[in-house]
């Protein structure tokens, strides 16, 4: 049985601020740094070892991953780091709080721009200051790939590519993977490995700093996959990011 874990990274700045952070490159709060402890600790306890990791560019699953490897004796696997699995780009979004933009444009519109398919977020213009083209970070990139805004369906079609020919092959050849990315860089993953459609992506929310397990067969088809944790705090954990862009009555 081949094994894969996902990761997303701890509670961020801007998580905790409730903002659309996208691409913006927010550190881990406290909370965040104890969630990515507790994940490796986690994975320790319960015998997982890892051959190869990957994550983004950003240091929130960065510093993740760096907490996991030290918390699970692993500083030494190689680790490679891709643009391709960044969170997903939210545009003119990035920086905003999510509850004031549901006050201002409506609940409905914001479940749109967060979890519709193929509806991409207002873009940035190359001349906004949040454009990823002045990060020296993305400057070999082809402007084409430079995003200005992204749906889950873009964030699918330049993460995939990355998927297919570089981190199945590892995961096909019995190296034990691990991926420790971004809410949406890891629903277009979920999507693509359990073949979700458009419609039951939309009600995928992946919590902060739970390891996610992957039990794939020899065709790379999931046989069974679990978050490693307290099962009704994970619960609780995916509803608060559904409720991220909700107006919620007052307690
Ligand atoms: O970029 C963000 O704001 C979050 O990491 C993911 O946000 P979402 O759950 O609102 O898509």
């Amino acid at each position: 049985m081949k094994k894969l874990v996902l990761l997303r990274h701890g509670e961020s700045t801007w998580n905790k601020e409730n903002r659309f952070t996208g691409w913006t490159d927010v550190d881990l709060t406290p909370k965040g740094l104890e969630e990515a402890k507790n994940s490796g600790r986690l994975l320790r306890e319960n015998g997982f070892a890892f051959d190869v990791a990957y994550t983004s560019v950003l240091k929130r699953a960065i510093r993740t991953l760096w907490i996991v490897q030290d918390e699970m004796d692993q500083m030494w696997i190689p680790v490679n780091l891709t643009w391709r699995l960044n969170e997903r780009h939210y545009g003119a979004l990035q920086g905003l709080n999510k509850l004031e933009t549901a006050l201002k444009y409506g609940e409905e519109q914001v479940l749109i721009w967060r979890r519709s398919y193929d509806v991409q977020p207002p873009a940035l213009t190359p001349e906004d200051d949040r454009y990823p083209g002045f990060d020296a970070r993305y400057r070999d990139l082809a402007s084409e790939d430079i995003p200005l805004t992204e749906c889950l369906q873009d964030t699918v079609a330049r993460f995939l590519p990355y998927w297919n020919e570089t981190i199945a092959p590892q995961v096909n050849s019995g190296k034990r993977v691990l991926i420790t990315a971004h809410g949406n860089s890891l629903r277009a993953l979920v999507m693509y490995l359990d073949n979700l459609s458009r419609q039951e992506v939309m009600e995928l929310n992946i919590p902060t700093g739970v390891p996610l397990v992957y039990e794939l067969d020899d065709g790379m088809k999931p046989v069974r996959s679990y978050y490693l944790g307290d099962q009704a705090k994970i619960e609780q954990a995916m509803q608060v990011v559904a409720n991220q862009g909700k107006i919620l009555p007052q307690p």
